[in-house]
């Protein structure tokens, strides 16, 4: 992308403006009075996200990511769809779908009346995704980045034909020590245990999810609020979801993170994913010239109270 023409196009003086980022991809800078944040046009992917005064980061990005036309970039917000997990069809292709390494248009970027920042960019079908997906779409990744982080994704079915589709927003969340992080919110909620070894047992939840192994768990009918408390950073950060009823915890433990080449042997101790998606028994299907949209909001609050 030619960084000089983006910013011709869609720089906000004082506010937003693009640079090159590794591996040369464009990426643009957010600095508003509210956060500061970096959104990665290829793949779609919120990589950064610091609201004014917070001292951390919401977001875990690996120093190991690549940053490269057809790979997927390891940590932030990556877009999963439209199949969240391994290919619904068994045709070979990769996990988690195929745009998440694939260049998105920037379609808007606006300073808005309370401060924040709106990023629309977006992704329509082609010869290349057709071949991948056989299907007509139009899909939207709309970013608002103000006192909290606000994430929506919609599909627009642009064909004649019903599309069905699974997805996520497979957030990496920056945390102190993942051993002593705790999330909050699934108690009673079943779950399908994806972890290796457990056979997809299906398992009820007690208590607050804590992470003293491999996690990989997929969570049903969960509420629309949920919270991750992290001693360490000194924070609870809030994730409120919208049409979305599965939720994935994931933490890959020792022997994932050291086969990832994309991650650090400890850095399954400085991520949590805790996933908004549609999967496993969510499928959603969406009928011609249909819409459908996920969203997510996430806060930073901190744990100690300020006098
Ligand atoms: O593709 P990534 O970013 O490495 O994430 C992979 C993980 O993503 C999680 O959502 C899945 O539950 C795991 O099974 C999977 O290993």
């Amino acid at each position: 992308m030619d960084i000089a023409a983006l910013n011709a196009e869609f720089a906000i003086p004082d506010h937003l403006r693009f640079t090159e980022g590794p591996g040369g991809l464009a990426m643009i800078e957010i600095a508003n009075a509210l956060a500061t944040a970096t959104i990665s046009p290829y793949a779609g992917q919120v990589l950064a996200y610091r609201p004014a005064a917070a001292p951390d980061d919401l977001l875990f990005v690996s120093e190991r990511a690549y940053y490269a036309p057809g790979k997927a970039i390891k940590g932030g917000i990556p877009i999963c769809w439209p199949w969240f997990g391994p290919d619904p069809e068994d045709k070979g292709r990769g996990g988690h779908g195929f745009v998440r390494a694939w260049p998105w248009e920037v379609r808007a970027c606006k300073a808005q009346p309370d401060g924040s920042t709106l990023v629309k960019l977006g992704l329509a079908d082609d010869a290349s995704t057709r071949a991948i997906w056989p299907h007509f779409f139009n899909l939207r990744l709309e970013v608002v980045v103000g006192a909290t982080l606000s994430v929506s994704l919609i599909t627009r079915n642009a064909g004649d034909a019903p599309i069905r589709i699974t997805q996520g927003l497979h957030t990496y969340f920056k945390v102190g020590d993942a051993t002593r992080t705790r999330v909050e919110g699934l108690d009673g909620c079943r779950y399908i245990d994806k972890a290796a070894g457990a056979g997809d047992a299906v398992v009820v939840q007690e208590g607050p999810v804590t992470v003293s192994g491999e996690v990989n768990r997929i969570y049903e009918q969960v509420p629309a609020s949920l919270s991750i408390e992290d001693p360490v950073l000194n924070r609870r950060i809030r994730i409120d979801a919208q049409h979305s009823r599965t939720c994935v915890v994931w933490n890959p433990w020792v022997e994932t993170a050291h086969a990832m080449d994309d991650l650090d042997d400890l850095d399954y101790l400085r991520f949590l994913c805790v996933e908004t998606v549609n999967t496993a028994s969510e499928v959603i299907e969406i009928p011609p010239q249909g819409e459908s949209r996920i969203t997510a909001e996430y806060r930073i609050e901190s744990l100690t109270p300020t006098s």
